[in-house]
């Protein structure tokens, strides 16, 4: 009886066992199941995000879009990037010549100062011009998309990505043939370049390695026209400077990644082919300017009754510059495109000797920033309030002062913008642009300014 009784306690007792690992194991099966829906659900709404964000944009005229765009893009594979249809057909409208044997050129920051002027001088002519910008905000971006909306205006379309994104760049060599990519994106200011070094090594060492390496397996190969500096003459007292002249004392780092720059062309050129040809410019100025740079600050600072620092050298000498204005620049570089002899090589492989130049083009007259802020004075009507400062030791050289014959024999470049006029121009612009109502003085609207800018 007892051992009955047992068998049945056992027999119950492994039921409620059983029903008890019934519904645990149930109660799993309904927890995990909640828990796999909702690691499906986030990846697929994480999914969305990143395709939203990196959807490019047909005319992105939003700052704060393109903001989260850069971030992610840096995060993301370039998979994503760009693409579509109607990106493709831009990409190839804005690249296609209007004219015969026009060029088809690939501009590199093309937003900026010189790349804006210089995509919208080769369009009107009937040149094709895609450009590529990444929009960083080194100074006020808004000023980029000014320009942005200037040229698309002129049915200029910017790419916005990076020079550093290798996929990008072969993805538009694959839908172009460029025949030219004048190459202006870089980290320029001098004195900048002590508090952040790195994107100096970033875009004018490793972005401009990139693109070397994308044009050298483009079929055909682009010949390549580029923004080397002044500043590479660095200590040099040789006047005027002279290409031949030495480049091995740079006073910054700024200087140091274009003299960088054009070893690197050196390389390119001798290994694969490519033609290269190195514009060394001299403190470029005029209407949509670079905010950094000092005439535009100090007319800034001026209209609104800021004090300024006007540096002399260690021994109260003036500081000078050759200032060019940026129209002359402009013919330069055409100069330079309409000269540059094809690449040599394809595919990657040399065929035979190409092209390799440096030029400089400066505006042949230096002139002192003290003067420079007495003209401003006379075209703001206002007296700047100096502080006359030695020249902090952060990279600045005393002076600058270019000769230009090798520019004009090669393809005639003779600037004709003398410092006044030019700031004028650039005045006019930057009271215009920032709708500065002043006491400006009459003489800005001179019968005999015809500036378009
Ligand atoms: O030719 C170049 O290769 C370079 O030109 C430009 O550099 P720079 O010639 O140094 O121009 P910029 O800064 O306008 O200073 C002008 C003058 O004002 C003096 N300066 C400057 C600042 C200040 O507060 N006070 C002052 O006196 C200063 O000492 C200098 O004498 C580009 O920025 C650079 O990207 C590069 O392209």
């Amino acid at each position: 009886m007892a051992s009955s009784l047992d068998t049945s306690k056992v027999m119950k007792l492994e039921r409620y066992n059983s029903y008890i690992r019934r519904v645990n194991s149930s109660k799993l099966i309904a927890a995990s199941s909640k828990l796999l829906f909702r690691v499906t659900l986030l990846v697929a709404l994480l999914l969305i995000f990143f395709f939203t964000i990196n959807y490019h944009p047909l005319s992105s005229e939003n700052t704060s879009h393109h903001h989260i765009h850069t971030t992610t893009h840096n995060l993301l594979s370039s998979a994503f990037y760009g693409g579509g249809a109607a990106w493709e057909k831009q990409v190839r409208h804005s690249s296609t010549p209007r004219r015969a044997n026009g060029l088809s050129v690939l501009v590199t920051g093309a937003a900026g100062f010189v790349g804006s002027h210089c995509s919208m001088a080769l369009k009107k002519r009937g040149d094709g011009v895609l450009g590529i910008d990444n929009f960083n905000s080194y100074y006020d971006p808004s000023l980029k998309r000014g320009r942005q909306k200037l040229l698309a205006q002129h049915e200029i379309f910017i790419v916005e990505g990076d020079i550093n994104d290798a996929e990008l760049l072969s993805k538009l060599f694959d839908i172009v043939p460029f025949t030219h990519v004048l190459h202006l994106a870089a980290q320029a200011g001098v004195r900048y370049a002590m508090k952040n070094p790195q994107s100096y090594i970033k875009s004018n060492i490793a972005g401009f390695v990139n693109l070397l390496e994308t044009a050298k397996l483009a079929n055909p190969q682009p010949a390549i026209v580029w923004a080397s500096s002044s500043s590479v003459y660095g200590l040099n007292t040789n006047v005027p400077f002279s290409e031949n002249h030495r480049t091995d004392q740079p006073a910054s780092l700024y200087a140091a990644t274009k003299k960088a720059g054009e070893e690197i062309a050196h390389t390119y050129n001798h290994i694969y082919g490519l033609s290269l040809t190195a514009l060394r410019f001299f403190t470029v100025y005029g209407p949509w300017g670079r905010p950094d740079m000092a005439y535009f600050f100090f007319t800034k600072d001026m209209t609104q009754g800021k004090p300024i620092n006007v540096y002399v050298t260690q021994d109260n000498k003036e500081v000078a510059r050759d200032f060019t204005y940026i129209d002359d620049v402009v013919k330069g570089c055409l100069g330079a495109l309409d000269t540059a002899e094809k690449s040599t090589g394809s595919g990657g492989k040399k065929k035979g000797p190409a092209q390799l130049r440096v030029y400089n083009l400066g505006n042949t007259s230096p002139v002192s920033v003290k003067k420079l802020v007495t003209i401003l004075e006379s075209l703001l009507n206002v007296k700047a309030k100096k502080n006359v400062i030695k020249m902090p030791r952060n990279g600045d050289v005393p002076f600058t002062h270019a000769n230009v014959s090798l520019a004009y024999r090669d393809f005639g470049y003779k600037p004709t913008t003398d410092l006044s006029s030019g700031l004028r121009k650039f005045v006019k612009w930057y009271l215009s642009y920032y709708g500065i109502q002043s006491k400006v003085n009459k003489e800005l609207n001179s019968p005999n300014d015809h500036s378009e800018d």
